[in-house]
């Protein structure tokens, strides 16, 4: 089992250019098999009326936003959030347009496609930058993940990919569910996905920790944290894309709403 990488770890060597070479369309790449699942599950939620209202968080948004496309049809205000300085830094340079900035053209075309707007990815990108309002540091150990900022809490949570890589063990991430809630109104949704079964994944030169997740902890641990599983989806790993860059099963996509 591999070594835990904890927060200094994500700081120091974590590299966000490395990371993002996994959401490369058309290389076979375990981002991609990723991507291609939620992006529909993504589109489904947020276009088909159920989940909606004025502000989102996403929490541990790496320097990614491909799960934020479909949000900014529906979301007025979005709240991105990660822990490292270097993340952060690289979601602003996308947001600014900035040169360099990571070009996610061929995941906006996608999305375009899902949502029947082919042909429409310029305004989509443009959507998306002005419906993210701030990225913030975050740090899902903290009762409060957004310390010392006090956000209003919001209609809706998504973080993908980021529980199970910044905790320890399987009580940990319970607190760490626990954490996020309380930035998400009762009756609110939470967004979850990530990867089942997965010990590590690796960054460039870099090895990096998983917790090992199977479906029960997720389905207990989400209602014993005060949420109802509305939706529960799984993808298991295509044989195709087996590589030694991670070790995780499937995938999985959870659509819960916090109790009253
Ligand atoms: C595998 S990446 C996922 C990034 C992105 N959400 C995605 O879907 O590709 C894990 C992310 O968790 C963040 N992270 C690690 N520890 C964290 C913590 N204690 N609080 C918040 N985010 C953390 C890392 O900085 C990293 O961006």
């Amino acid at each position: 089992m591999a070594e835990f990488t904890g927060g200094d770890d994500y700081q120091a060597e974590f590299d966000p250019k490395a990371y993002l070479g996994h959401y490369k369309f058309g290389e076979g790449t375990w981002g991609e098999e990723y991507l291609n699942f939620a992006l529909k599950h993504y589109c489904k939620t947020f276009t088909s009326g159920g989940v909606k209202g004025d502000t989102l968080i996403d929490i541990g948004s790496g320097p990614t936003i491909y799960q934020l496309l479909s949000a900014s049809e529906t979301f007025k205000e979005i709240i991105a959030s990660d822990y490292t300085d270097r993340n952060r830094r690289e979601l602003e340079k996308w947001l600014k347009n900035e040169p360099g900035a990571f070009d996610w053209t061929p995941v906006v075309e996608y999305v375009c496609e899902l949502e029947g707007n082919r042909g429409k990815e310029a305004e989509k990108e443009m959507k998306l930058r002005k419906t993210i309002k701030q990225v913030l540091k975050c740090d899902v150990h903290k009762s409060n993940p957004m310390h010392p900022i006090i956000l209003p809490p919001a209609d809706c949570l998504i973080s993908s990919l980021c529980l199970e890589a910044a905790c320890k063990d399987l009580n940990t991430y319970q607190l760490a569910l626990k954490n996020i809630s309380s930035l998400l109104k009762p009756g609110g949704h939470l967004v979850l996905s990530g990867a089942l079964a997965c010990s590590f994944y690796v960054v460039g030169p870099k090895r990096f920790s998983c917790l090992v997740l199977r479906e029960e902890f997720l389905r207990e641990v989400l209602s014993e944290t005060g949420f109802i599983i509305q939706e529960f989806e799984v993808l298991c790993r295509d044989d195709n894309f087996i590589d030694d860059s991670s070790d995780f099963s499937g995938m999985f996509f959870i659509l819960a709403q916090r109790r009253k």
